[in-house]
């Protein structure tokens, strides 16, 4: 996608494109909108992440809290979003048996009384296995640390959501 065509977008096409590259916060391409003229792909990431770090403490898990969990009751219900539920197939965690289910279960739990926030991985850059032992190795940092560890994983997953979008739009061109 040519960024013209994404510059010309009007506000409401701008966030139906890309109100999901961080889950369910389509206020931050509501707020970023307002730089158009973007550069490219990398202005917008940089205009996301930008507007992520300045926020309060509070709004950054807020947008964790955004986030379903892995392989959890959202999965399980089927009331998973598009993207989620393409990322987190392919880290696995739509065919686990029950004790992987219950195991996970146990661990995020864990995580979000220690945290007061969910956990947050890349799923396409993270296995299973992966993500077990992330999981188990994230709960001994403190909070601020974990923070800032999960942001930069919003910061991932956001970064490939915008180039799926992008690539997308060339192959409905090809
Ligand atoms: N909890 C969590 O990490 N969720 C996610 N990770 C990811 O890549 N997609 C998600 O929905």
């Amino acid at each position: 996608m040519d960024i013209s065509v994404v510059n010309a977008l009007t506000y409401e096409e701008f966030v139906n494109l890309f109100g999901n590259v961080v889950e369910k916060c389509p206020i931050i391409s509501a707020a970023i909108w307002s730089h158009r003229p973007f550069k490219d792909l990398a202005d917008i990431e940089a205009h996301i992440m930008g507007f992520i770090h300045s926020l309060p403490d509070s709004g950054k898990e807020g947008i964790l809290r955004c986030h379903p969990d892995l392989a959890g009751r959202d999965l399980q219900s089927g009331t998973l979003t598009r993207e989620s539920q393409e990322e987190q197939s392919q880290a696995g965690m739509t065919t686990l048996d029950s004790a992987e289910i219950q195991h996970m279960y146990r661990l995020n739990s864990k995580y979000k009384e220690r945290f007061g926030f969910p956990f947050v991985i890349c799923a396409r850059l993270n296995n299973k296995a992966d993500i077990v032992r992330q999981l188990n190795e994230r709960l001994k940092n403190d909070r601020a640390a974990e923070r800032e560890r999960a942001i930069e994983e919003v910061k991932n997953i956001c970064s490939l959501r915008l180039n799926n979008i992008v690539l997308s739009d060339i192959q409905t061109k090809l």
